[in-house]
């Protein structure tokens, strides 16, 4: 069975900056009447920024959500809280299921192994069996296309080999719950062409899918529900094309009229 429960969920993150006192006076010059909003004292007196408040939804299986705001809304630290990453400082996060992640390419790779041995490592946590994790690791090899590289520490790589790397191994196994930020869209347009046929086939298998993305047109293709996040609250949550209006406040241009007849004649 796979689900997740978010139940008035708060994260803040302290900003250790300078003295708390004078950070706050010139936080309230500078905020205005946003301090009272987002930054706060906490129990220990630290001003501390408030990237999640009262967030509350439920997830079932075949729901496609997708995270939309502006920057700083808290779509990432909304995704890295389902992820296990960041713990909530009040409210619960429940996840049942296998999760696989497509948040940071770094994330959960041992910077000092090799990029075989980063495989490996992940097959024997995902409970593979030897077998299956050879199928794993021909897979990924194949993918990404790192040559001789495969062998060496990923210490060793460029970004784009990381993302490769990562985003070959996050694809290879099939989790249950599939998180992803938008950074897998990063890479060449060749590695972006490969890469989505092999996402394609994660998302539709995925019980559950959460996106953020600031791409309408990917929210609209891949999304059955949309939650818009405006300064760390939930301001709508619905059926995409509903919550993605509002967002971008005009209506949704459809892929149709967007095609012109090939002999249309040419705009006056
Ligand atoms: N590690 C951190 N330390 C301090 N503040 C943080 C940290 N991570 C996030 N924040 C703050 O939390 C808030 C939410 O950030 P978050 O990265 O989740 O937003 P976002 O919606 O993903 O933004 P973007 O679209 O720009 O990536 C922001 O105000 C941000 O400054």
């Amino acid at each position: 069975m796979t689900d997740i429960a978010v139940e008035n969920l708060q994260i803040t993150f302290p900003l250790y900056h300078g003295n708390a006192r004078s950070l706050r006076k010139s936080l309230s010059k500078t905020l205005g009447r946003t301090l009272n909003t987002r930054f706060m004292h906490d129990n220990r007196d630290r001003v501390v920024v408030q990237a999640l408040k009262g967030v509350s939804f439920t997830l079932q299986p075949g729901d496609r959500l997708g995270l939309v705001g502006g920057n700083g809304a808290g779509k990432t630290t909304l995704l890295r809280a389902l992820a296990g990453i960041y713990e909530p400082v009040g409210g619960s996060v429940t996840v049942r299921g296998s999760i696989g992640t497509l948040l940071d390419p770094a994330l959960g790779m041992n910077m000092d192994l090799t990029g075989r041995e980063n495989i490996r490592l992940r097959g024997m946590f995902s409970g593979l069996s030897t077998e299956q994790t050879a199928q794993v690791e021909a897979d990924v090899e194949s993918f990404a296309s790192l040559g001789a590289f495969m062998d060496l520490p990923v210490n060793t790589y460029s970004s784009g080999m990381m993302v490769r790397l990562s985003f070959g191994l996050a694809t290879a196994i099939m989790p249950d719950v599939l998180l992803m930020d938008e950074w897998f869209m990063a890479g060449d347009a060749s590695f972006r062409n490969r890469a989505r046929a092999r996402l394609e086939n994660l998302v539709s298998r995925a019980d559950i899918l959460v996106l953020s993305s600031h791409m309408a047109d990917v929210m609209a293709d891949w999304c059955n529900r949309l939650i818009w996040l405006d300064q760390g609250q939930v301001r709508m949550d619905g059926p995409t094309e509903q919550v993605l209006e509002a967002y971008l406040g005009r209506p949704l241009e459809r892929k149709a009229d967007e095609e012109k007849p090939e002999d249309a004649p040419p705009a006056p």
